[in-house]
């Protein structure tokens, strides 16, 4: 897949986000679904809060409770051509979507206001199940913000560079049906630079996934 199909576009607001519809077929995404499903998901943690949807991670995970940045097991064999078919779609270069994030997020769970983390780059995720809008917030004063709206449809993909990777928050309201994502990331300078001063000297995350 490319930038250049038909069914993707440049949607208005905040630049740097760009999406694409069927980037998954129906058996690709059930399929996806079904793997995520077996993958173990552990409900996510932060700072002694359990939230209600269910995570694992690969290549590399960020532990919210203790702030560490790790090494996780590598990519499953599943996830492989899904992680391809991400960087082709975001232009990036073979190997450089070194960690995925799977969620599942049961019926009246979301994901609140954040930005990623900033030993990730560029993030592309790949939605599942139920419609969902990922909602945007850039902050214009002490109590005001620019807000704008994203639909995801399921098995779109979006991506996320940029400003509004880098100076809009994003977030999912809690949904009335299940919903499942990928999220792939880039490391950022600082990433890369944390991978290869990490205290085990580990070198640069492998180019494999
Ligand atoms: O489920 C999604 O598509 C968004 C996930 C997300 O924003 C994150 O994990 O950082
Ligand atoms: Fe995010």
């Amino acid at each position: 897949m490319t930038a250049r199909q038909a069914d993707l576009f440049e949607v208005p607001g905040p630049s740097g986000l760009r999406t694409g519809e069927k980037f998954l077929n129906a058996n690709e995404e059930s399929a996806a679904i079904a793997a995520i499903d077996s993958a173990g998901l552990e409900p996510f943690r932060f700072q002694g809060w359990t939230g209600n949807r269910r995570t694992t991670s690969y290549g590399w995970r960020y532990d919210f409770e203790d702030g560490g940045f790790a090494r996780a097991e590598p990519f499953p064999d599943w996830l492989v051509p899904l992680r391809d078919r991400a960087e082709a779609f975001a232009g990036l270069a073979p190997g450089a979507l070194v960690q995925a994030l799977l969620i599942h997020y049961p019926v009246g769970a979301g994901i609140g206001w954040h930005r990623d983390r900033p030993v990730f780059e560029e993030v592309v995720g790949i939605s599942l199940g139920a419609p969902a809008r990922l909602r945007l917030r850039h902050r214009t004063g002490p109590r005001a913000f620019d807000r704008a709206e994203q639909f995801l449809a399921p098995r779109s993909v979006y991506l996320l560079s940029g400003e509004v990777r880098h100076a809009w928050e994003h977030g999912i309201a809690p949904m009335a049906q299940p919903r499942w994502s990928i999220t792939f990331r880039a490391l950022s300078a600082l990433g890369l630079r944390q991978t290869q001063n990490g205290p085990d000297g580990d070198p640069r995350p492998g180019r494999t996934g």
